[in-house]
């Protein structure tokens, strides 16, 4: 099955045209005043057109409530919606039936025990993405840039469908794969030059370790 790659944070047509090169299967777009890739939904809704017909775009949403949403929706027309925050499997149920996208809920992982929060939304949300667990004093409930300990999701069920996500970039894509053969991979901090500041270098050269990564995974298999 192929590698679902989701580039997160963008911001500039030129960003989204490296993750589109690259092969990003989603795009994502933040929408959370305190983050340094926050975007309107209307330059969002401008952006988003780059990806028709070649990736998914992700509306990211951080505890947000139904008239901030409603106006994402409107302006951004994403594809998926990514549930950032505290979002209750109600909530989940609730939006997805409200706009009729298929959800993504994030989960902050430090280790095994962490996840038995995901058992209510199995059924619920369509993905999971695991990340880490936000470092103390960051405003910011994702996009930290920090890892955690992999080995954590071991346990997971071999069938659960999620995206692995916390502190990737060109260095560590392959070690993080082999040790979790993830069916999809989010990244945002590692593919910037400064916060919110994504390089379409390092983006390139983020596409280019993850097909040598799966090329040498396949090859031993
Ligand atoms: O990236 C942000 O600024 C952000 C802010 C608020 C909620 C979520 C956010 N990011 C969500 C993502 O999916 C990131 O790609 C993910 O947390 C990984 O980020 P990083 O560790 O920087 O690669």
């Amino acid at each position: 099955m192929a590698l679902d790659i989701k580039i997160c944070g963008l911001k500039t047509p030129d960003a989204i045209a490296a993750a589109l090169t690259g092969g990003a299967s989603h795009v994502g777009f933040i929408f959370f005043g305190k983050s340094p890739r926050n975007v309107d939904p209307e330059t969002a809704g401008r952006l988003r057109t780059a990806a028709q017909g070649r990736a998914k775009a992700v509306a990211v949403t951080v505890d947000a409530d139904d008239a901030a949403l409603d106006r994402i929706i409107a302006a951004m027309r994403p594809d998926m919606l990514q549930l950032h925050g505290r979002e209750t499997p109600e909530r989940t149920a609730e939006l997805k039936a409200r706009y009729g996208l298929p959800v993504i809920k994030a989960f902050s992982v430090h280790d095994a025990t962490d996840l038995a929060a995901i058992m209510p939304y199995r059924g619920v949300a369509d993905r999971l993405l695991f990340d880490a667990k936000p470092p103390k004093g960051s405003d910011l409930p994702g996009g930290n840039g920090v890892s955690f300990d992999w080995r954590a999701l071991a346990a997971l069920d071999g069938d659960v469908d999620y995206m692995l996500s916390g502190g990737l970039n060109a260095g560590n894509i392959a070690e993080a794969l082999k040790a979790t053969n993830a069916p999809g991979i989010d990244i945002s901090s590692g593919v910037e030059v400064a916060p919110g500041e994504k390089d379409v270098r390092l983006i390139a050269e983020f596409f280019q370790a993850v097909r040598a990564a799966t090329n040498t995974m396949s090859g031993a298999a």
